[in-house]
């Protein structure tokens, strides 16, 4: 029988994509603002994205939402590959990258289950490194607990970061090991001072050959 085949959206030969990957609380958001600053990613946070949804006027997918991340469960896929398959182009269009140079995407907190990574790279484009940030549950539950004190976000409490901590170990390390076995994960670990763990990313990315920009 043949074997179905579909062209992603966009080719790796126009855009890089990167997925940053790691626990709740490890320091995803933190890195990325200074992986926008100095290598010029455009920074999409699937969590961010699904957060805007759910407040969204005439979004059919806000309770549904609410209720997913709250019980730190993994919304339906084709929501979230929407949502960031929309915003790289939306950001190609109104921000295109200078010419010459392939468009940078850091894709915040996706893919988190086995199917999310291989749908989103048949439909949409085909990672080139995942970045993961090894860090320990007792470090991000303290640093999520202390972030739930100003964050307003009704998963940063302990209950449901208890529930995150499990769907993670469960669910979401699964991907980091398949990539890990395709050759295209960098670790670093994530316990150190927000400067500290830079560092270690930069050094990280710069030997695959990402460089400031
Ligand atoms: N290296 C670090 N040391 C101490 N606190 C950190 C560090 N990195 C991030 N934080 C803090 O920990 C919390 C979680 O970080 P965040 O970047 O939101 O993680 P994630 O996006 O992975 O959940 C935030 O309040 C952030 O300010
Ligand atoms: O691809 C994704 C990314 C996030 N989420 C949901 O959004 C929550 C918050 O994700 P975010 O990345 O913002 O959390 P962080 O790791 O930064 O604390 C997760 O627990 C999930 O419920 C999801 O369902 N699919
Ligand atoms: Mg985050």
């Amino acid at each position: 029988m043949a074997s179905s085949s579909s062209t992603p959206r966009f080719s790796a030969n126009d855009v890089t994509v990167i997925f940053f990957l790691g626990g709740p609380g490890s320091g995803k958001g933190t890195q990325s603002a200074n992986l926008v600053r100095d290598y010029g990613f455009v920074h999409l946070s699937a969590g961010d994205l699904l957060r805007a949804e759910q407040v969204r006027e005439g979004s059919q997918y806000g309770d549904m939402i609410k209720t997913y991340i709250r019980e730190g469960k993994i919304v339906p896929m084709e929501v979230t590959v929407a949502l960031l398959s929309n915003a790289m182009a939306d950001s190609l269009a109104t921000n295109p990258p200078p010419a010459g140079t392939k468009a940078r995407f850091l894709i915040d907190g996706f893919p988190r289950k086995l199917d999310q990574a291989v749908f989103f790279e048949e439909t949409v484009c085909v990672s080139e490194l995942v970045l993961f940030l090894d860090c320990p549950e007792d470090v991000m539950e303290s640093r999520l607990l202390k972030r739930g004190e100003t964050s307003g976000r009704d998963d940063d409490n302990a209950e449901s970061i208890r529930k995150r901590f499990r769907t993670f170990v469960e669910t979401s390390m699964p991907v980091v090991d398949d990539f890990q076995k395709k050759g295209k994960v960098v670790a670093v670990k994530a316990t150190g001072s927000v400067d500290e763990v830079y560092g270690l990313v930069k050094a990280g990315i710069e030997q695959r050959g990402v460089h400031p920009r």
